[in-house]
């Protein structure tokens, strides 16, 4: 595991040491609209190597995620004098990891960059691992480079302003992990209410579920191979994504992995013998904490030609993550139309639409 990450609940003397000893001339922080009001204070108000770091602010949001903010922050890196030895810290979510990240990437070839997440998400999952870029023309990710940060800063004492439903939505990756890692990590995680959950004293389980992570990039860097097991559920989940962002009503993103996650163990379930009471533990466990996803099957077209863009893809074949089991993982299974339509309906049966 080459790429270092800190779990601290002192945050801003991690930073502090980091600059210390990379010895940046010049920091730059990037945050969005929430982050620079609810944590950006609390962060400068520790710290000392940040005082006269330069911040750049985007708009909240995926739908923000794109060409026009990017565009603003390679702008401001240059009118700000970055140099190759600058440093970018990107203070946010997984929209401002990604995206910051793509910046960083990319600005004159790649000037050094740090992630601080902070919400759920972007701590077990976006934050880690080199995967960054952008929205393009209504698709995830669609333009983007594998890079990783410098150094991740992972620290729970960002989420206490986070609200509930930021916490959900990063409880969906993490029980993703589970369900890849296998029984002992998933039953802890399908047994624990989220919204109860007290996250200062969550740290070890954080780390648990950032390590399922860290194994497999580690191992698969660029996603030629067994990566594309941390994609379970966002072949069907960024459909549902797009689908809901284009129709102006966006979700969040960890909510169409959960409910990605239901369609494809019911792909599982119909052509890799999955167990079916799993299934069911599973999607009542979403339906209660996530809702349903509401659509009808005049949508399947327009979802299936989403998934047709899915990254995975090599040929006109959709390709999915599926599982035989709880940590039985089977990468590039290619499934018809009509299995994934019938999954689309049993999904919608599932979910009570
Ligand atoms: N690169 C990867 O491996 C990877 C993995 C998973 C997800 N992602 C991407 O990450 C993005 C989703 O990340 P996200 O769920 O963190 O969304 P986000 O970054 O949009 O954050 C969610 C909301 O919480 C706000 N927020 C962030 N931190 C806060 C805090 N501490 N207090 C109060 N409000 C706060 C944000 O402003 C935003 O409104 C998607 O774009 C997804 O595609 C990338
Ligand atoms: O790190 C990975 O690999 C993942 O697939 C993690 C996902 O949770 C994440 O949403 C990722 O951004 C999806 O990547 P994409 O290649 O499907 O756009
Ligand atoms: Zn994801």
């Amino acid at each position: 595991m080459s790429q270092k990450v800190y779990f601290t609940n002192s945050p801003a003397i991690a930073i502090d040491r980091y600059i210390t000893d990379s010895g940046s001339p010049k920091t730059f922080i990037l945050t969005d609209e929430n982050t620079a009001e609810h944590v950006l204070p609390v962060i400068l108000s520790e710290s000392r190597q940040l005082r006269d770091a330069e911040v750049i602010t985007v708009k909240a949001g995926d739908v923000n995620k794109n060409i026009d903010s990017l565009s603003y922050i390679w702008n401001r890196l240059q009118n700000g004098g970055a140099t190759r030895k600058s440093l970018l810290i990107n203070l946010g979510g997984g929209m401002i990891t990604d995206m910051g990240g793509f910046a960083g990437a990319t600005f004159k070839r790649g000037i050094n960059f740090v992630n601080m997440p902070t919400t759920l998400l972007s701590a077990v999952d976006a934050a880690v691992g080199g995967k960054t870029g952008i929205n393009f023309n209504g698709l995830k990710n669609e333009v983007g480079a594998f890079k990783e940060a410098d150094a991740v800063i992972i620290s729970t004492v960002f989420f206490k302003t986070l609200p509930v439903e930021e916490l959900k939505s990063g409880y969906a990756e993490m029980l993703k992990h589970g369900l890849i890692d296998g029984k002992d990590t998933y039953r802890r995680l399908i047994n624990h209410n989220v919204e109860s959950a007290d996250w200062d004293n969550l740290l070890d389980i954080l780390e648990e579920s950032v390590n399922v992570k860290r194994r497999i990039v580690t191992e698969d860097p660029l996603e030629h191979g067994i990566r594309r097991a941390l994609n379970l559920g966002h072949t069907i989940g960024h459909a549902f994504e797009s689908h809901a962002m284009k129709h102006n009503s966006p979700i969040p993103h960890g909510y169409a992995v959960a409910w990605g996650c239901v369609t494809e163990l019911t792909l599982s379930c119909l052509s890799l013998g999955f167990p079916s009471e799993e299934l069911h533990r599973f999607a009542t466990y979403i339906y209660d904490t996530y809702g349903p996803y509401t659509f009808t099957c005049d949508d399947y077209p327009e979802l299936i030609e989403l998934m047709h863009h899915d990254k995975k893809n090599t040929s006109s074949e959709i390709n999915f993550t599926l599982l035989k089991d709880v940590g039985k993982i089977e990468i590039d299974c290619t499934c018809n139309e009509d299995d994934i339509k019938s999954a689309l309906d049993i999904f919608r049966d599932l979910m009570h639409v």
